[in-house]
């Protein structure tokens, strides 16, 4: 289990102004993200039942779980695009609920999130997608942002495509386009939606070793939702399995893999024989 310092978060400036103190976790602590006794249905269908976790700060969280389960929505909780029925997600200890829509905004603007295919804007090229959150949300001059969006590219392995345009690149370079494009605010939190969906083996552990990589480098909360174990046990500090809306183990990946629980080994090895069925 590796965890990696970031100093800056320790940096109350970044914390958005907002009224309320903030909220401490059972440690004293405040902590980066947390999702508490969260019930959320569309319709009669219920997606989170009473979900809870308290993300790790500066480790590599990866939540795992059923197709359907509901983690897909889950990300979109955590970066204040859904409202829950009921509970709270604190994010910075603050519920974003709680607060106003410009205090929503200014919290997501510590986020980075790469959706799975990239989610680039066809019209622009590699370097304009990149630039895209730094040019919208900062007042940077265009030489600063060429040097943030030239070093995040070539850590990426993509200063030789920066003309190129989304559907003139393999999926692979899409992601990781998404990805230099999701750390160029410096984000405290980076998001993975299954960032391994559509890529072949070698590229899923490729981009594995850039996740983990990047992580050391830069440090931050990173949450990775992903179906791929291999993905999960190659870049997890933390492991979340998420089953009938509920988190039903969170903890650190190694004792996670080598759980004697049922469900977690069945989980974990995907295996058809278990506790885990269809329904
Ligand atoms: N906006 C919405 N309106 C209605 N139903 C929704 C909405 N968003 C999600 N759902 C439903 O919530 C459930 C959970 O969806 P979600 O996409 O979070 O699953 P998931 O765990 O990410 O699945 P997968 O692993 O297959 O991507 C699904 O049944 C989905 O149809």
């Amino acid at each position: 289990m590796t965890q990696h310092a970031r100093t800056d978060l320790a940096d109350t400036d970044l914390l958005p102004a907002v009224g309320a103190a903030p909220a401490v976790g059972d440690d004293g602590a405040v902590h980066t993200m947390q999702v508490r006794d969260v019930y959320k249905s569309f319709g009669s269908f219920a997606v989170m039942n009473g979900m809870s976790i308290d993300f790790t700060d500066n480790a590599i969280t990866t939540v795992l779980g059923p197709s359907g389960t509901g983690k897909s929505v889950l990300l979109k909780h955590l970066v204040g695009l859904l409202e829950p029925d009921a509970g709270e997600i604190l994010i910075f200890g603050r519920d974003i609920w709680d607060i106003s829509e410009n205090e929503r905004y200014e919290i997501r603007k510590r986020f980075g999130v790469l959706f799975q295919d990239g989610a680039l804007f066809g019209s622009m090229n590699l370097y304009d997608n990149t630039a895209f959150p730094l040019r919208k949300h900062t007042d940077k001059a265009e030489d600063e942002i060429e040097h943030i969006v030239m070093t995040r590219l070539k850590e990426v392995g993509l200063e030789q495509a920066v003309g190129k345009f989304p559907n003139e690149v393999s999926g692979g370079m899409r992601k990781r386009a998404g990805f230099a494009r999701a750390l160029v605010l410096n984000p405290d939190i980076v998001l993975f939606d299954e960032p391994d969906s559509g890529l072949d083996p070698v590229r899923t552990s490729l981009l594995c070793d850039l996740i983990m990589e990047m992580h050391a480098q830069h440090g931050g909360t990173y949450l990775v939702v992903t179906h791929d174990i291999r993905s999960a046990r190659k870049v997890s500090d933390y492991v979340g399995l998420i089953w009938h809306g509920k988190v039903v183990h969170y903890g650190e990946a190694d004792e996670a893999f080598a759980s004697d629980d049922p469900f977690v080994r069945q989980f974990l090895a995907g295996d058809s024989a278990g506790p885990l069925g269809m329904d």
